[in-house]
């Protein structure tokens, strides 16, 4: 089937955030299934200069009344033809913060569709965030063409109406009060990254006032679990960690766990625990809930804590100031450094995670995928990914924690604690959290249905590989 993937982001190139792990690596695997898929992205100024681009466009088209040249590439280490949206307003090194990313994504998203009627005709486009939510719309008219939209951060729902027929026009059937509000209404089915968020964003405490529209078509909304691409995050081959290991070698942790001590400027102590968080500063990451137990966390436990992350200029004054109390003992890198997560996850004990929602969260499954034991709040796609800790019948991969309250954080931060001072049982918990299935395996099959459903093709047979080790869809004990 030929399916175009949409998207501000797509991992290795443009990342910022868990979207473009999903669609760097997601399409790599329909790819492997049998299907044609290919990217679209915008043809950032901070791609790397290594890149071997055509030299000429493949297609040139305007929308908005603005010309822009579509270039074609490969993602780099997959088959998967990238496409790359040329237009200045592109050039500059980041990918989001800027003052008019409204109409920059706006002109990308109707680009895309433009691209799709007059160059490349895909059976489906499969629009990520609302950056594409226009697609939907414009696809509306056009039957030979279905779409999916993915919704991976719902608080993000781009230009009001008002705002969309300031900077373009919309055609004249168009309902909804932002693009992401029309693209739900006008997408042949809408996903989103775990069937728990799928569940939680039909109600008022989750739905970011979308419930009530998201519950009327709850019919074409489905959950999908992210998944991660295994031989990326290996960490028996990862390039970027001191030392390489395999759940049977968790030993050499040690190794790694030493190295991170040296490189962030913690005391070299074995046997500190280090807690870590690699994460957007945003609110949705419960950050405040960290701000609010980890002073006394520090003061209580020997233990050791880093930050990777860039965001909120308030949450990064926060951390600073802690940091600067807890010298030794506490690291706060602000800044974005893929390599230094994975030594982060590598050397860590544990990684932190205690959202106030989360649609899937990839943080926890890499984390897992390195025997860095998450602790999570239990809510979205953390639920359906890691299942709590008992140590009566040696079971689960993780430790969690329900209410967003500090208590609840702290007394859930004192347990896994507790159980890492029991070497054995804490060995087994990471062996086990290792052995997790966190790949597409399962995934990949659901959005094949998925495709077929909406296409007028009949149902293509994959091969049912094995079924892998313990699946990350976990029952909560
Ligand atoms: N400073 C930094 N340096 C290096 N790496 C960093 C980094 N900050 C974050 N990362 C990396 O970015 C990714 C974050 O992914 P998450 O899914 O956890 O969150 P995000 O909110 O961005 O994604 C949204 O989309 C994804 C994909 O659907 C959903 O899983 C999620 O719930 C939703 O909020 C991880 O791979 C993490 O290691």
């Amino acid at each position: 089937m030929r399916i175009l993937f949409v998207a501000a982001e797509a991992s290795p190139l443009a990342k910022a955030g868990g979207m473009g792990v999903v669609t760097g690596s997601l399409s790599k695997v329909l790819r492997a299934m049998g299907h044609d898929v290919r990217i679209f992205l915008p043809y950032y100024g901070s791609l790397p200069k290594t890149l071997k681009v055509s030299s000429c466009p493949v297609w040139d088209g305007s929308a908005m009344f603005e010309k822009f040249s579509v270039y074609e590439t490969v993602l780099p280490e997959t088959d998967v033809p990238l496409y790359l949206f040329q237009h200045s307003c592109f050039d500059g090194p980041h990918i989001y913060g800027l003052e008019n990313d409204d109409w920059r994504f706006t002109f990308f998203a109707n680009g895309a569709a433009e691209f799709c009627w007059n160059h490349w005709k895909p059976q489906i486009i499969h629009c990520h965030d609302w950056h594409t939510g226009m697609i939907p719309v414009w696809m509306h008219q056009s039957p030979d063409i279905a779409t999916v939209f993915t919704i991976h951060n719902l608080a993000y729902q781009g230009p009001s109406r008002a705002r969309l027929e300031q900077i373009t026009w919309c055609p004249w059937y168009m309902e909804g009060h932002n693009t992401m509000a029309a693209a739900l209404r006008y997408a042949d089915r809408v996903t989103t990254v775990s069937p728990t968020y799928a569940e939680q964003i039909k109600t008022p405490a989750y739905g970011e006032n979308l419930e009530e529209l998201l519950a009327s078509i709850g019919d074409k909304v489905l959950g999908i679990i992210n998944g991660i691409d295994p031989t990326s995050y290996d960490p028996s081959v990862d390039a970027s960690l001191p030392q390489t290991y395999s759940s049977a070698e968790l030993d050499h942790r040690k190794i790694n766990k030493a190295s991170l001590q040296k490189e962030l400027g913690l005391q070299e102590r074995p046997q500190a625990w280090l807690v870590s968080m690699v994460t957007r500063l945003v609110e949705q990451k419960g950050i405040d809930l960290v701000l609010q137990v980890l002073d006394r966390f520090l003061a209580y436990t020997d233990s050791q804590f880093v930050l990777l992350g860039t965001g909120d200029r308030y949450y990064e004054t926060q951390l600073w100031q802690l940091a600067a109390r807890y010298s030794g003992r506490m690291s706060v890198q602000l800044l974005y450094d893929d390599a230094l997560s994975r030594r982060i996850y590598a050397g860590s004990d544990v990684a932190l995670m205690p959202s106030r929602f989360e649609p899937c969260g990839i943080s926890q499954l890499i984390a897992m995928r390195y025997g860095c034991v998450p602790i999570v709040r239990r809510t979205g796609g953390l639920v359906d990914t890691v299942a709590h800790y008992n140590p009566r019948h040696q079971t689960g991969t993780g430790y969690c924690f329900d209410r967003y309250e500090p208590l609840d954080l702290y007394t859930c931060l004192v347990r896994a604690w507790e159980g890492y001072h029991y070497e054995d049982s804490w060995q087994a918990l990471q062996t086990r959290a290792m052995e997790t299935d966190v790949s597409w395996e399962q995934s990949s099959l659901a959005y094949n249905r998925l495709y077929n459903s909406v296409s007028n093709l009949p149902l293509e047979s994959i091969p049912q590989k094995n079924q892998a080790t313990t699946s990350a869809k976990a029952t909560l004990e």
